[in-house]
């Protein structure tokens, strides 16, 4: 316990590992913790035995705000979550549907191209502005529009998921979690921040619903509620409640903000402290889109070497680096050490991403190991690199990812050259991380933007 109190956790925890071994069992109140930090142990609960290891716990966040977790990323492994997965594959997060939401991601970066322009030769606050346009994004692909009330939305969330980040007491003991939850200060927060961001979805699928009567729905074209409410008025053996609908469209506003941007803010940070590789980049982007004047969607499978940088960006910034908490159901073993039963499960994707067993220069920012190894992917296949996690729990959002972190680095490439504020050296910049659910830089990453294509 003391080795983790006022650290880290992926950090303390990939300490601990290093001195115990890739699988700890760390017993925390009544819970007992397993802690794997090997790419081939990591296997073993992804892959050889994913269908033991593919529950989720009941904890305090997700009983709160995940309608006690009725979500597709908090969820039990019961019929009702296969089938609310399965319209998320099927449906909510397809190539399709993405490429669907192509003109949202260009008006939002552009804009936000634009207003950098603005401050040419002045400090820019880049990661606010990142983070506010990918949540944006994300809102008008769920919602199909911007709601005025979609900033205290965001806002919302965002406490919730840094409360989500403290390890609550109350979830160590489960048997007697009643007598933690009566007095806990975090409980009562994360309710009051839960009838706000409910208020707010709730009156999103009212708005959807009168709007599907009118007809108004074909005419504006299909959002993420619409497809949902679809789902609802179908006969099925699973009728989603607008409960249900809430905690999936949640799930894609989480899935949609959070991460993504923080990778892209990432992604500029180690730039910023290479300059090599952000002139290699420049040079590809600034190549591929010539004089175009801008930069859309279109090219963007060109840009090979930027797909380089957002996978180094993911392999030593893994968005969620301790993964999504797993539970197994039965008691097994795994390379001959006995797991009980409801254990959880902690894969630190984050140590197993700057291991120098697996790694050549770990901690070196180095895109290029990317492009002699182009096939090593984060589909969930190459354990050694698992920032989508893997088997049937993987991350179901890549698709939507990916245009949302590349179509803004892209256009940060293309259009500007940056510098550090106060003469600043590139070896200087603060890379301390800050820890939620997902990691974040600890400050913000403030610019000096030159332009060199004129948005
Ligand atoms: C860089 C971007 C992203 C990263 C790094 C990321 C990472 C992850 C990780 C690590 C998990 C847990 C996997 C596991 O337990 O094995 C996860 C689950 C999930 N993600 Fe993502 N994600 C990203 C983007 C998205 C997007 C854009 C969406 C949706 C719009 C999304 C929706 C989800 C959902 C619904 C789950 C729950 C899956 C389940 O439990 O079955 N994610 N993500």
């Amino acid at each position: 316990m003391h080795n983790l109190v006022g650290s880290m956790p992926h950090e303390a925890l990939r300490n601990l590992a290093s001195k115990y071994g890739p699988l700890m069992h760390l017993k925390l109140g009544e819970i007992s913790n397993i802690i794997v930090s090997s790419p081939e142990m990591a296997q073993e609960i992804m892959k050889t035995q994913d269908l033991n290891f593919c529950d989720r716990p009941s904890l305090l966040f997700p009983r709160i705000i995940a309608y006690n977790g009725t979500s597709i990323a908090f969820g039990r492994y019961r019929d009702y979550w296969r089938y609310v997965r399965k319209i998320c594959t099927m449906e909510l997060l397809t190539i399709k549907r993405v490429q669907s939401f192509r003109h949202i991601r260009e008006e939002e970066v552009s804009e936000l191209v634009k207003a950098i322009s603005q401050s040419e030769g002045s400090i820019f606050n880049l990661t606010e502005k990142i983070f506010s346009i990918t949540y944006g994004i994300a809102a008008r692909a769920a919602f199909g529009k911007k709601y005025s009330y979609q900033e205290a939305f965001i806002s919302s969330i965002e406490e919730a998921l840094h409360l989500a980040g403290e390890n609550y007491i109350g979830d160590l003991y489960p048997s007697i979690r009643v007598v933690f939850e009566m007095t806990s200060r975090t409980k009562a927060k994360l309710e009051e921040l839960h009838v706000k961001t409910d208020k707010i979805l709730q009156d999103v699928i009212d708005d959807h619903r009168n709007r599907r009567r009118s007809g108004k729905c074909e005419e504006e074209g299909e959002d993420l509620v619409d497809v949902l409410l679809k789902f609802q008025e179908k006969d099925s053996e699973y009728p989603l409640t607008d409960d249900n609908i809430k905690a999936v469209i949640q799930d894609m506003f989480i899935g949609g903000g959070e991460t993504s941007s923080s990778v892209v803010d990432w992604a500029m940070a180690e730039m910023i402290k290479k300059p090599k590789v952000m002139e290699r980049a420049q040079a590809e982007v600034r190549r591929v889109y010539g004089n175009k004047g801008y930069v859309d969607e279109s090219e963007l499978h060109q840009l090979i070497y930027l797909k380089c940088i957002v996978k180094e960006t993911l392999r030593l910034h893994p968005s969620v680096p301790l993964l999504v908490l797993r539970e197994n159901k039965e008691p097994c073993q795994i390379k001959g050490y006995k797991i009980p039963a409801n254990s959880r499960i902690m894969i630190n994707a984050w140590a197993i991403g700057r291991d120098p067993k697996y790694w050549d220069e770990a901690l070196n920012f180095k895109p290029e190991r990317f492009l002699d190894n182009y096939s090593i992917d984060q589909r969930g296949t190459n354990f050694e690199f698992i920032p989508f996690g893997g088997g049937r729990r993987m991350c179901p959002g890549i698709a939507f990812a990916t245009p949302n972190m590349e179509l803004p680095l892209a256009q940060f490439l293309y259009h500007f050259d940056w510098k550090l504020p106060n003469g600043m050296k590139n070896e200087e910049l603060d890379m301390t991380e800050l820890f939620g659910i997902t990691i974040r830089r600890r400050n913000d990453l403030c610019l000096i933007p030159i332009i060199h294509h004129q948005p």
